[in-house]
């Protein structure tokens, strides 16, 4: 049976096939705004994204995935903590089965009811796949969804969520601008980690955005009709795809911020 979520495939399991899982970088983490050291040498991050490059939304029975084409630098990140260019490859959200929890990485303990992951590869390699196991190899923005005012950007993605409901299905969204799923302010707090979810590469340098964007109640009920199973398996409600935060093992967090 393959990695999930429930209590006989989830993360307190994950380790029994990554061993990684105990590893020295994983994430995610709790974030405690207090001992993070704020590092003046940290650049403003560098997003610019072309919508063109936006293919399709797939469910890939995780997650909620937006695909990109790579093939060139049109969607990239540059500056804030790291060096070189990163290319958008995909981006996700993990949530919870209520407003209550959802998120992956805390703040000081506080869970928010979703968290956005936009992934990105550094061009120094060839690929996402070859940059995917090495350490510096991935970037991840992380974008904290709060409950507030509907969030009409957020709309477009939910509006074709009743054609890929169950693992698997694919449909093809074109023009869509992640920058508008972006907070107003890009203050961040980086650290060294890990893919979130199998196979829990220590490939990632985190980059988690301090400001939310907001989400509606309603809007977060939409996120829970997409279906772990596959069409005409038992319907399993996607809630609740989130690691719990890991062990910070001596790591230091930055705030690009004071
Ligand atoms: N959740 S995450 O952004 O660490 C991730 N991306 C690809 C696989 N896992
Ligand atoms: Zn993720």
């Amino acid at each position: 049976m393959s990695w999930g979520y429930k209590p006989n495939n989830g993360p307190q399991k994950w380790v029994e096939n990554f061993p990684i899982a105990d590893g020295v970088r994983q994430s995610p983490i709790d974030i405690v705004p207090g001992q993070a050291s704020y590092d003046a040498g940290l650049k403003p991050l560098t997003l610019k994204y072309d919508p063109s490059t936006c293919l399709d939304i797939l469910n890939n029975g995780h997650s909620v995935q937006v695909t990109f084409a790579d093939d060139t630098d049109s969607s990239s990140l540059t500056d804030g903590p790291i060096s070189g260019l990163y290319r958008l490859k995909q981006f996700h959200f993990h949530w919870g089965a209520s407003d209550s929890k959802g998120s992956e990485h805390t703040v000081a303990g506080t869970k928010y009811p979703a968290e956005l992951h936009l992934v990105h590869w550094n061009t120094k390699y060839t690929s996402f796949s070859e940059a995917a196991s090495k350490p510096d190899g991935l970037a991840v923005v992380g974008v904290f969804l709060k409950i507030g005012g509907e969030n009409p950007n957020l709309q477009k993605l939910l509006d074709a969520f009743d054609t890929i409901k169950s693992k698997g299905k694919q449909t093809s969204f074109e023009n869509f601008d992640p920058s508008t799923l972006l907070p107003g302010c890009l203050d961040y707090w980086t650290y060294d980690g890990s893919l979130t979810t199998p196979p829990l590469y220590e490939s990632v340098t985190w980059i988690v955005c301090k400001e939310p964007i907001s989400t509606s109640s309603a809007q977060m009920a939409k996120f829970r009709t997409l279906l772990f199973s596959a069409d005409g398996a038992a319907q399993d409600c996607m809630v609740d795809n989130y690691r719990p935060p890991q062990p910070l093992k001596g790591r230091t967090v930055r705030a690009s911020f004071k």
